[in-house]
């Protein structure tokens, strides 16, 4: 008799409940945990994906996991740390999360080892907007862990024909492009809100890559994870699907809108402006220039307006392109 999955899904904002929903479509028994769990199991719906119902197998509950084969963290990045501190190391954990913890500058997986130092971890991502995986549509993903095999066997856990999750042994890249593609969606976001043109948005996305491999060197993490599912994979994804929250919160703010007035119009999270001036001070600790992040966080900030945004970037002298 092989045995039944048990996966554990902790946070039930719109991934989180993605993530059970196809945990519990590749056969695994499902336990969601919701900060507010009456609110779900009340009508069995489901608050940050209205129109989806849970279907059998899946458990709500706000009681952490004592056993499972799986722990998914699918919180928002600013509350993994207290989130995660209250799991019992029961399991292989995954960060499902895409950010940079603004307090310490800390990656998702440097948050986790911090909590769990004996505990196999790892980090899922990629271009997936959790409605469509909800839906059961086509997408892939990357799962990473600092072992090849593990991050194979915990991927298997979770694959189906049509979520096709991928194995990498590169963590660090994973997690950069994760955590970065958010930042440079805004920036995407604000250039067609701005109505610099579609021209100037694939010189954004393309230039942005480039300063994303040099920090990815820079911190350890190999270039071709860059070009995969959670590099140029997810950016194709954000800053070019209109339903991405990080281009919508950038698009408000090339219309004119505040920053803050701008996210605090947005339903959901948009990670990448907390996230923006951690990513830029991790580049600058490492001597690596990255003036598409700069004036994103900048713009986010309101130190700087979209004409001085596109200045700065303009003005930039025109050099080799892969000096
Ligand atoms: N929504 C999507 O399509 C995808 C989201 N992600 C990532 O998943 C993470 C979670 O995002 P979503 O599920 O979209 O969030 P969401 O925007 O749907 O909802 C935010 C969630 O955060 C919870 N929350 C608020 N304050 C909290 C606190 N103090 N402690 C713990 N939880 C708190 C809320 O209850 C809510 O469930 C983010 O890092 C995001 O980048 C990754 C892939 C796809
Ligand atoms: O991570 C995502 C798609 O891969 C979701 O993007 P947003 O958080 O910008 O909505």
């Amino acid at each position: 008799m092989t045995h039944t999955a048990r996966i554990a899904v902790i946070g039930a904002g719109a991934w989180g409940t993605a993530l059970a929903l196809q945990a519990a479509r590749a056969g695994a028994e499902v336990s969601l945990w919701a900060r507010n769990p009456a609110a779900m199991s009340a009508g069995r719906v489901m608050p940050r994906l209205p129109g989806y119902a849970l279907p059998p197998g899946i458990t709500v509950t706000d009681a952490m996991p004592r056993q499972a084969d799986l722990i998914l963290l699918a919180c928002p990045m600013q509350h993994l740390r207290a989130t995660a501190s209250t799991v019992p190391p029961c399991a292989p954990l995954i960060a499902c999360c895409k950010g940079i913890e603004q307090a310490t500058g800390l990656m998702p997986l440097q948050v986790l080892g911090e909590l769990f130092p004996h505990s196999v971890l790892g980090v899922l991502s990629g271009p997936n907007f959790a409605h469509e995986v909800a839906a059961g549509l086509p997408a892939a993903a990357v799962l990473a862990s600092a072992d090849r095999t593990q991050a194979r066997r915990l991927a298997d856990l979770l694959t189906t024909p049509a979520f096709r999750l991928y194995a990498s042994d590169d963590p660090t890249g994973v997690q950069l492009g994760g955590a970065a593609k958010n930042v440079i969606a805004i920036a995407a976001g604000a250039t067609i809100g701005a109505k610099l043109g579609e021209n100037a948005r694939a010189a954004l996305i393309t230039r942005s890559i480039a300063e994303l491999s040099r920090l990815s060197h820079a911190l350890g993490g190999r270039p071709e994870t860059l070009s995969g599912l959670a590099g140029i994979g997810d950016l194709l994804l954000t800053c070019t699907g209109a339903a991405s929250r990080n281009y919508r919160l950038g698009l408000a703010i090339g219309q004119g809108t505040p920053a803050q007035q701008a996210a605090d119009a947005l339903e959901g999270v948009a990670e990448g402006r907390a996230t923006a001036p951690a990513l830029l001070q991790l580049a600058r600790q490492h001597g690596v220039s990255t003036p598409v992040i700069a004036t994103a966080t900048s713009l986010l900030a309101g130190t700087i307006d979209m004409d001085d945004a596109s200045q700065l970037l303009l003005s930039r002298p025109v050099g080799h392109e892969f000096a």
